[in-house]
């Protein structure tokens, strides 16, 4: 492929951890940020930002599309061109729905596009799990569809993990932002073998769950004790959300990525009463959400 001189790219928004998969599975949602990047001959870096909540995205060299885009070009070698980007937002900043993740994976790829494909999709896939620090939700939004990532020495190995078709997503999205990095702050460093074995059985049980929707399976197995317990107090209301959301129906709720979104699982059937009900909730608490159910995306990153 040849070095083009405009790309845009659009990257789905992602739900990661799904209970016990806690920094080792996401799902990619049918739910989109685009990047247009255009190579400039002369002139400085402009970047345009469009979309809710715009004005908090940063324009300058901090931006981490553009951090993103150049750490590509210091990978291979060379100096990045200058460009300007148009950003059209469509995920919501700082609510544990990969927000970062579209940035990082969306700079990456835009300037391999704009490289002629100089690197295969396995060495931007790392190079965007070592920007982020985990693949969770970098390689769904990649890839798309729901991933387990599990690492071998330097090496990942990404498997898809089948979703069956009756179990929908229902995504409750507060008003006020939680940023991963404080999300993980409040995380212990080490935790008790007994709370190691119970999340492994809870993985496997959820990955059964997925494939066969199985609700008794999955109802058990949305259940964590690796990082829900510690961060379900920087969330009002998950209590009641929780309650809430399974006295509709829902198989179960969890904290989507690192909150503070909520993500029920539920079957075709009661997946409205379950929105119904997460909202009223939350507007119980005096907190404004948006509540909707999306669907998995299943082709990760496209650019044209
Ligand atoms: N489209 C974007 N362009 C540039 N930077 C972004 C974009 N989206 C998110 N970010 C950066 O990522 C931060 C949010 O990251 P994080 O706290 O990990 O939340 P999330 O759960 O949404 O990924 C934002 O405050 C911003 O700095
Ligand atoms: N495993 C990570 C996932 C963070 O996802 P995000 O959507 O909140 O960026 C964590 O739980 O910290």
């Amino acid at each position: 492929m040849s070095v083009v001189s405009t790309i845009t790219v659009t990257v789905p928004a992602t739900t990661a951890n799904l209970g016990p998969g806690f920094d080792c599975i996401g799902a990619a949602l049918k739910l989109y940020n685009e990047f247009k990047f255009t190579r400039l001959e002369e002139g400085k870096l402009t970047i345009n930002v469009t979309g809710a909540e715009a004005e908090r995205v940063q324009t300058d060299e901090s931006n981490l599309l553009y951090q993103a885009f150049v750490k590509f070009y210091q990978y291979i070698k060379q100096t990045p061109p200058t460009v300007k980007i148009e950003i059209k937002l469509g995920v919501p900043l700082a609510r544990g729905l990969g927000s970062s993740a579209t940035a990082i994976v969306g700079g990456l790829v835009a300037a391999n596009q704009l490289e002629g494909a100089t690197l295969s999709q396995s060495q931007v896939m790392e190079l965007a799990i070592a920007m982020e620090g985990h693949p969770d939700n970098v390689v769904p939004a990649l890839l798309g569809g729901c991933r387990l990532a599990a690492t071998s020495g330097a090496a990942w190995e990404i498997c898809d993990l089948p979703w069956h078709q009756d179990i929908v997503p229902v995504i409750a999205i507060p008003n006020f932002e939680l940023s991963t990095s404080e999300a993980r702050g409040v995380l212990p460093t080490e935790v008790s073998r007994a709370d190691a074995i119970f999340n492994t059985a809870h993985l496997g049980l959820l990955l059964r769950g997925l494939e066969t929707g199985n609700g008794q399976w999955l109802k058990t197995a949305l259940q964590d004790k690796l990082h829900q317990p510690y961060r379900k107090a920087l969330i009002p209301g998950y209590d009641a959300l929780n309650i809430a959301a399974v006295s509709a129906g829902a198989y179960g709720m969890v904290i989507s990525g690192a909150g503070p979104t909520l993500l029920a699982l539920a079957d075709k059937l009661h997946s409205e009463a379950v929105e119904t009900a997460m909202l009223a909730a939350w507007q119980e608490e005096g907190i404004t959400a948006e509540v909707r159910s999306l669907s998995l995306d299943t082709q990760g990153a496209k650019s044209f």
